[in-house]
């Protein structure tokens, strides 16, 4: 039984910063992906976890979107992809790993991707989204058993994935058996009315719009997942749901006065929107 996704998952959520904190109090995220054709995915992803609250961003990605990612977010750190070394030394210091916006498909993704899946552990969070997905499902690869996991697709990812052709997708069931075999902890499902399948319930998004559909809008739902599953530890489940909500809610309030949403827009404006919440204004 599929239930609406409610504001009261905001209240829940986002909660007053203890005043005795610091930024390792608050998470460290690693996002991976940004290749030279998509630079522009995981600098939208990094805006939204720095302006979901993230302790710690950084981001692994190409040589080529290191001054466009310190320009447009200096609070991130960068590790260039290719060093092999960095890259498993950065995966074993963060808490949430961020992968696949902007990744493409080549060999070297592919390889990226499978050593990603090895590397992380039980302690952490893994949210896959875009390109990864696209390599996992061509590559029929599996996700890893003992660390949570988040997965992220659209329909047309959704539908590589698992196998559940796009006209199925309204058999929640589908879904929900896939996401099982899958062995996915969080399942969102993106769509118009996006519906997030857990062990627990589905959910589903009734705000939102068309104002959305514009490249860049599920890298930034990515990165305010992972900046406030870092940060609102308690229950990744619930800080997902609250991740979803917050976006499209932010994308609903701007289109009052803007045709389409610009994504990055969303993420400079979230920190906002949060004291917002926090205050019950
Ligand atoms: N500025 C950038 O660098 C951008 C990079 N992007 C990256 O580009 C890579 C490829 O992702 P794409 O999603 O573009 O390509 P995909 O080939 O994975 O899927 C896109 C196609 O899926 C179909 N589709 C069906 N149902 C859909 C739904 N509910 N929502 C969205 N699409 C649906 C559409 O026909 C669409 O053309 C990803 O890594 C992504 O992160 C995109 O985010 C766009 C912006
Ligand atoms: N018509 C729509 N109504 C509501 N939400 C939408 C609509 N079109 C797109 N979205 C939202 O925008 C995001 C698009 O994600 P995705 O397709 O991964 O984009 P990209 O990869 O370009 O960043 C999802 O969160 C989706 O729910
Ligand atoms: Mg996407």
């Amino acid at each position: 039984m599929i239930s609406e996704l409610k504001s009261e998952i905001l209240h829940e959520v986002i909660v007053r910063r203890p005043d005795d904190s610091h930024k390792g109090t608050f998470g460290r995220v690693l996002l991976i992906g940004g290749n030279i054709q998509y630079g522009g995915a995981i600098l939208m992803a990094a805006g939204a976890v720095v302006g979901a609250g993230a302790g710690l961003t950084t981001v692994a990605t190409d040589l080529i979107n290191l001054a466009p990612l310190h320009t447009r977010t200096p609070e991130a750190m960068f590790v260039d992809w290719r060093n092999n070394a960095d890259l498993m030394t950065a995966i074993a210091n963060n808490d949430v790993i961020l992968l696949g916006p902007g990744m493409g498909t080549d060999g070297f993704a592919v390889q990226l991707v499978q050593q990603v899946l090895q590397a992380v552990t039980e302690n952490q969070i893994l949210i896959v989204d875009g390109s990864a997905l696209t390599i996992m499902a061509e590559q029929n690869m599996t996700f890893p058993r003992d660390t949570f996991t988040i997965v992220t697709p659209h329909q047309m990812e959704w539908a590589r994935l698992s196998g559940v052709q796009l006209n199925y997708q309204a058999e929640h069931q589908l879904n929900e058996v896939q996401r099982q075999i899958l062995n996915i902890d969080v399942l969102v499902l993106k769509q118009h009315h996006t519906i997030i399948y857990t062990k627990d319930d589905q959910k589903q998004l009734q705000i939102g719009g068309a104002y959305q559909a514009t490249g860049g809008m599920g890298d930034v739902l990515a990165g305010t997942i992972a900046g406030f599953t870092a940060q609102f530890k308690a229950n990744p489940t619930k800080a997902v749901q609250a991740a979803v909500y917050a976006h499209s809610a932010i994308a609903e309030e701007m289109a009052g006065h803007s045709y389409v949403v610009k994504p990055s827009f969303i993420a400079d404006f979230l920190p906002n929107y949060m004291a917002r919440i926090q205050s019950n204004l």
